[in-house]
């Protein structure tokens, strides 16, 4: 058996983002450098204003670094125009939001082909078929949100983020408006997409419970990655969260 290397799905290296000037200056991240490895989930966490959002903003090409590299695959979003940025967006990036984002108009279906339809791309029925059974919603597709649970139109989130068979999902708190158990569903969901999917998973999230579903977590604090635990469980991620808050010794 040939072993093929991994590549990466997504690389930032010597990132730092620097929001105004002057007084308000304020580094939100400084020099980090993390790659995100295909067919892994990986769960950034850390406390409130530590990065996170501004880290994943800058990785998916919707907030620009102030310096260092960023790159999907094999492009470089540094210096990419506005146009190659939203294609790139469309063609390669899955999005999953807290606030489900759907438009209430349409059906759970038109809701998960609707970046497709815009991009003129062509449906791969056998793919969309797996992601909605995986999913399971295939009894579900006719509905419009609002006949739809918080869960479930989360679930459409997911399929439509999945739907185009993006090189990586970024997850921004998918289940900070969830009960514990339709929350459970979906990290279900967002890990089997990676193990039976073979999809690439980046998501952002408070809760050690949510984080222990993922393959791998990355630990900011003020703008830098200040630890990473692999196969964590919501004991261990708890445990490093307590090392962070723990107040620093001077003697
Ligand atoms: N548009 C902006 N303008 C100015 N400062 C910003 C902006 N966005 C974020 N910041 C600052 O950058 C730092 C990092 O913010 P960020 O939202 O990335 O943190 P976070 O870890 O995602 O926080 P939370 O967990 O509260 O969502 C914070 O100090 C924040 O106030």
């Amino acid at each position: 058996m040939t072993l093929t290397p991994l590549r990466a799905a997504a690389t930032a290296t010597g990132l730092s983002k620097v929001y105004g000037s002057g007084e308000t200056r304020v580094v939100a991240l400084e020099e980090v450098s993390v790659t995100f490895r295909p067919g892994e989930f990986t769960a950034i966490m850390g406390p409130s204003g530590s990065g996170k959002s501004t880290l994943m903003h800058c990785m998916a090409g919707l907030d620009y670094a102030t310096s260092g590299s960023v790159r999907i695959g094999d492009t470089e979003l540094v210096g990419l125009a506005d146009r190659a940025l939203t294609r790139l967006r469309r063609d390669q990036l899955g999005f999953v939001f807290q606030s489900f984002n759907l438009l209430p108009t349409l059906t759970a279906l038109e809701n998960i082909t609707l970046p497709m339809d815009i991009a003129g791309r062509k449906v791969d029925q056998a793919w969309l078929e797996r992601v909605v059974a995986t999913v399971g919603l295939s009894g579900r597709l006719s509905h419009r949100p609002r006949e739809l649970s918080g869960g479930q139109q989360q679930r459409v989130a997911c399929a439509r983020a999945l739907a185009g068979r993006p090189a990586i999902v970024f997850a921004d708190e998918p289940t900070g408006n969830l009960d514990s158990r339709a929350g459970a569903e979906i990290l279900g969901f967002l890990q089997n997409s990676v193990r039976e999917l073979g999809q690439t998973v980046v998501m952002v999230t408070h809760d050690p419970v949510a984080a222990g579903y993922a393959d791998r977590v990355i630990f900011l604090a003020d703008g830098r990655i200040v630890d990473e635990l692999s196969l964590p469980t919501p004991g261990t991620v708890l445990d490093r969260m307590r090392r962070f808050d723990a107040p620093v010794r001077t003697s």
